[in-house]
């Protein structure tokens, strides 16, 4: 996570709601409110109980003042006032009983409510006492009654304990006034009272203020107090829903200091990251987060203490509980008020596994699933880069386009799991052969492309590529079957072939065609001349359906020499398009893009029923026992109905199988030779003579030849070029032979241009020989002539036994 990664998308939540937040995370270190401590019984009672002790010291200095007042010629004041009907002994010896009456009750049982109430009616009775010795009806202490409403309403929770207090405290009073008017208790006189007692009416008035007065104190108290209590629930209710939210929140919820020492932090944050006090090295969220994460940490509390709106940002901290690192999606704020402890609130989404999908989803988009190589898209923006830097830096680099050769046929006839596993050796094999640097990407099916950077020249790029294909060529291992690949490739290279980077893909893309149209198993480097090509093929591979439907293709046929009797035993039946647009083409030009397309299939079935019906012909016109040979494709062999399609050709043409020979190319055999040694058995079943073509090319080993049911090698005409001037190819020629013969096989020999060539097959004991010495591919009705002239009468005494066919 880089400071870049911050997001400034939302604003900060409100601060004062950290602030009361700051206040119930620390129900002991804050100062609670009066208001919230009165919430509890027992501290209403003891503010009550000091409230009591107060003024039952005011009254008793008002008493003790009246005294020294009104007796300053009395030693012992307490004792005497007695001319003023006020007695201060009773007075005092009252004071002595209802201290400890009226306070020290609640003192002790501060959460009992029978001794509140108790404590109360006691109030009221030493409230009447009172106003009984300081004048009755006219005392100045009646307001008292007021006080004890008003302490009621403060004690008791209920309206109507209140109300009961206050009705209790109005009786007392009338009870005290009819008692005094009726003489059961002695008026207290007071100094400025008159002799006369106060009329009865007054006597009723005054009760009737008394207690309406005391009924509106009591009734207001009990509202006002139950109103505030009620509010005061709320809020309580409110802060509790608060910390139950925080508390039980599904995000990381903490609260630290500047510095970053945590004071809080919710149920889900200590699942987290542990509990606070389990935190090793202090419970600091520095010490959870690396250099990097406390730079950030540090510069966005700076913000937000600085009130600035930080948003989003991401961080990583270490979890010593998981023993693993998170991610997290922070959102600071702190209280309003700045002081130096300013406490700063955060709130922390967790978005490890968020971003594991992501990246997982990044490295998806990426990286190729089956292989792990780069993808197209990662390689496009490599590509991108070096080209950039090539640029700048004055470099080369080379862009290399890999086709599998013939992989559908793994695919088609193994199954994809032994074609994905087979890819994936091959991303191996890849990545060994170049440098970490360079990039080996699989773009699609069999499509690898490798950029290849800081090549110094051609000559380094070639040598690169023919270690691959080295490389590519031992043989795989895949599930007991034993898969030998050939590859063909494409390379462009910057600056040479400057260009975007997509033309440099198509250029290295046109180049690799032109290595599978040059025999497949090469890497050929682009040049212009390739382009046209391009668009040539483009033209070809469109318009093929069409001309095999329209019967534009043609059969050429090119004859076999026996090298003993001379003769011609055999022709090989070699396609041609007669192109309305481009003239007569030669196979190198469709044939691969018949593959390619699926065509090839029924384009080998036109072959060989056209080859059939012609060989059927000669046969039918004196050249009995001339044998006609097809070649076959990797997909035809691969194709399930090649079996069915071949006996039902044999049958409508009427040519029997010994007539029919089919050449199949070396690297097709070994590509998966489990599945040719089947197929190829049941074909030679038939009577079919089997020849493997371009031998020597592969990697086909005595082991495997045995496996085969072959009649015929057929050297490649590359090793038949030279044979008289390079020892190694006449070395191999030579080998071929002697390898054929000895396992019993015929050995023939294609290419052979030149009568040296002829001599040195010759002496070396080739079976046959195919070339344009004896005779180039011909059109059937010129084929005919060169057959007629090529001793047939040998040949039909040669295939006496089919004469009766
Ligand atoms: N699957 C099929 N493949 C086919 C079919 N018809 C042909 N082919 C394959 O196309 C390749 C090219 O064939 P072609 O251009 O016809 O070339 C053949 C000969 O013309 C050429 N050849 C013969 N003698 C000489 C010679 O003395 N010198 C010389 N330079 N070239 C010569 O060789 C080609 C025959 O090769 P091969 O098949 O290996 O015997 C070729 O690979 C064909 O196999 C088809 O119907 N289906």
């Amino acid at each position: 996570m880089t400071p870049e990664s911050l997001q400034t998308n939302s604003s900060p939540p409100d601060a004062a709601w950290f602030d009361s937040l700051s206040q119930l995370i620390q129900p002991d270190a804050r100062n609670r409110s009066i208001g919230e401590r009165l919430v509890e019984q027992c501290v209403r009672v003891s503010l009550m109980v000091k409230l009591r002790w107060a003024m039952l010291a005011a009254l008793f200095c008002y008493v003790l003042l009246a005294e020294l007042l009104f007796a300053p010629d009395i030693d012992l004041p307490i004792f005497h006032l007695e001319q003023w009907s006020f007695s201060l002994k009773a007075a005092a010896i009252f004071f002595v009983i209802a201290f400890p009456l009226t306070s020290l009750p609640c003192s002790v049982w501060k959460n009992c409510r029978l001794v509140i109430y108790l404590q109360v009616l006691v109030d009221l009775l030493f409230v009447t006492a009172a106003i009984h010795w300081s004048g009755g009806v006219v005392s100045w202490l009646w307001p008292a009654y007021l006080l004890i409403s008003l302490e009621s309403a403060f004690l008791f929770e209920k309206k109507r304990e209140v109300w009961g207090i206050g009705m209790i405290g109005a009786a007392l009073y009338g009870v005290l006034l009819v008692a005094e008017q009726l003489d059961f208790i002695a008026t207290v006189r007071m100094p400025f009272m008159e002799e006369e007692s106060p009329s009865i009416l007054f006597e009723l008035l005054m009760w009737l203020w008394v207690a309406g007065v005391n009924a509106a104190v009591s009734f207001f108290g009990a509202f006002l107090m139950d109103k505030i209590r009620s509010d005061h629930q709320k809020v309580k209710q409110s802060e509790e829903a608060l910390t139950g939210f925080i508390t039980t929140a599904h995000d990381l919820i903490f609260c630290c200091r500047q510095d970053g020492t945590l004071l809080y932090l919710n149920q889900i944050g200590q699942d987290m990251i542990g509990p606070l006090e389990a935190l090793s090295g202090g419970a600091s969220l520095f010490n959870l987060t690396d250099e990097e994460g406390r730079g950030v940490l540090i510069r966005q509390f700076g913000k937000v203490i600085r009130q600035v709106d930080v948003g989003h940002f991401e961080m990583r901290l270490n979890s010593p509980v998981a023993g693993r690192t998170l991610d997290l999606e922070v959102s600071l704020s702190t209280s309003c008020n700045e002081t130096p402890d300013q406490m700063i609130w955060g709130v922390c989404h967790d978005i490890t596994e968020r971003n594991l999908a992501q990246r997982e989803l990044i490295k998806l988009a990426h990286h190729d699933v089956l292989t792990g190589l780069p993808n197209r898209i990662l390689l496009h923006d490599r590509l991108q880069q070096a080209r950039a830097l090539a640029h700048r830096m004055h470099s080369r680099f080379a862009l290399l386009f890999l086709d599998m050769d013939r992989f559908k046929i793994i695919n088609d006839t193994l199954g994809h799991a032994v074609g994905d596993d087979l890819l994936r050796m091959i991303a191996q094999r890849l990545k060994g052969c170049f440098r970490e640097t360079d990039t080996v990407a699989r773009i699609g099916g069999d499509e690898f492309v490798v950029l290849m950077l800081n090549v110094a020249d051609r000559a380094d790029i070639s040598s690169l590529c023919d270690n691959l294909l080295i490389e590519l060529g031992q043989p795989f291992v895949i599930r007991n079957h034993e898969l030998f690949v050939t590859t063909s490739g494409g390379v462009c290279t910057y600056p040479d072939d400057e260009d975007d980077v997509e033309t440099m893909m198509q250029k290295a893309d046109v180049a690799m065609y032109h290595a599978k149209a040059l025999g497949r198993n090469n890497i050929q480097f682009y040049n212009d001349s390739m382009d046209q090509n391009a668009s040539r093929r483009f033209t070809i591979a469109n318009s093929m359906r069409r001309g095999l439907d329209r019967g534009e293709f043609r059969l050429y046929y090119q004859p076999k020499l026996d090298v003993t009797s001379d003769c011609i035993v055999a022709t090989e039946a070699l396609v041609r398009w007669q192109h309305p647009e481009l003239g007569l083409l030669a196979p190198t030009e469709f044939i691969q893009l018949a593959e390619e397309s699926g065509l090839i299939v029924d384009l080998g079935e036109w072959v060989l029923r056209e080859a059939c019906r012609q060989n059927m012909a000669w046969h039918q016109d004196g050249m009995q026992g001339l044998r006609v040979a097809v070649n076959l494709s990797g997909y035809q062999l691969q194709h399930s109905r090649l079996v069915e399609t071949v006996r039902a050709i044999l049958e409508e043409t009427g040519l029997p199988g010994e007539l029919l020979e089919f050449e199949i190319t070396e690297s097709v055999i070994m590509q998966n030779p489990d599945y040719a040694v089947e197929v190829l058995n049941e074909i030679s079943s038939l009577g079919i003579h089997i020849s493997i073509d371009d031998f020597g090319t592969g990697y086909s080993s005595l082991s495997h030849l045995k496996r085969f049911s072959v009649n015929t090698l057929k050297i490649d005409k590359s090793f038949v070029r030279d044979v008289e001037s390079n020892s190694t190819d006449a070395a191999i020629a030579s080998a071929i032979i002697a390898m054929g013969s000895s396992l019993n096989l015929k050995v023939i020999a294609e290419g052979v241009e030149t009568k040296q060539q002829m001599d040195f097959l010759r002496e070396n004991n080739c079976d046959q020989v195919q070339g344009f010495l004896i005779s180039r591919p011909l059109p059937a009705d010129q084929a005919l002539k060169v057959l007629r002239q090529k001793c047939i009468g040998e040949l039909v005494q040669g295939h006496a036994a089919l004469k009766e066919i």
